[in-house]
């Protein structure tokens, strides 16, 4: 019994690292084809073997309402996260640290990112801002909850192939409810503040989480 449970638990850490291999040839293979120039004959010959590949991997699969086998509880590693995830080719990923009640990210965003030419979509900028703040509660030792205000100031735009420090922490913090903060600099100049933003999270209550969350299988605490 103990030996199944731990050849279980090497078949996971095994898949894990997989997912992980795959996440990042996915992520060259995004930002070869977002900044790619050759002919329309060779993209149409590459789009077929990529078609190729969705096959087999939909061979074992899971949907809305399941947790994947390869996550730890629903707070501590989320493979698949778009922000933070190693094995989702959406993610920079962003690379979570903590210290001194805050929380630091750091990453470098490609052509994939892009919004006005050389610079990061705005909207990419929320996304790092709104996980950071999530890592700011477990930073903080304040619950986590969902974000319900997220308020961002763009004073100067966000370089692209730059390294860059994403900060997030608790200001306020009142029963079910926080008020935090956040910032975008580059890791050169931490000083200067490109991105600015202010976010309100609420724990959901327990008929709440029950009526959002209840149904979803695997979902550890
Ligand atoms: C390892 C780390 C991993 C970290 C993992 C990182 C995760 C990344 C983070 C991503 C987070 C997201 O993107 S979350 C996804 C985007 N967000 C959402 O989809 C949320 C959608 N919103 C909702 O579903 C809802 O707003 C709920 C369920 C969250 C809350 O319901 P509600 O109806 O709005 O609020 P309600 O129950 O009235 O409760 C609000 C509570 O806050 C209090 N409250 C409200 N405003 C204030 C205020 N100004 N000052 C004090 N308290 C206040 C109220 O008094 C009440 O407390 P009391 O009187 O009851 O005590």
């Amino acid at each position: 019994m103990a030996e199944s449970a731990s050849s279980a638990a090497a078949d996971v850490r095994e898949r894990r690292e997989a997912v992980r291999e795959l996440g990042d040839a996915l992520r060259q293979l995004t930002d070869a084809a977002v900044s790619t120039e050759v002919d329309a004959e060779t993209l149409r010959e590459v789009t077929e073997q990529v078609r190729g590949l969705v096959q087999p991997l939909s061979a074992a699969n899971r949907v809305r309402g399941q947790m994947a086998t390869v996550d730890e509880g629903a707070r501590r590693l989320r493979i698949y996260n778009p922000a933070i995830g190693p094995g989702n080719p959406v993610a920079p990923p962003m690379r979570v640290e903590h210290g001194d009640g805050k929380a630091i990210g750091s990453c470098t965003l490609g052509l994939a990112y892009e919004g006005p030419p050389s610079y990061v979509h705005g909207g990419v900028s929320a996304l790092l801002i709104d996980q950071i703040l999530g890592h700011a509660h477990a930073a903080a030792g304040a619950p986590a909850g969902m974000t319900v205000k997220l308020a961002l100031r763009y004073r100067r735009p966000v370089p692209l192939s730059e390294p860059l420090r994403v900060v997030g922490r608790i200001d306020e913090h009142d029963g079910r409810w926080t008020q935090s903060r956040a910032s975008i600099a580059t890791a050169a100049n931490p000083e200067k503040i490109l991105v600015e933003a202010d976010g309100d999270f609420v724990v959901p209550s327990e008929e709440q989480a029950a009526r959002l969350f209840g149904k979803v299988e695997g979902l550890a605490s």
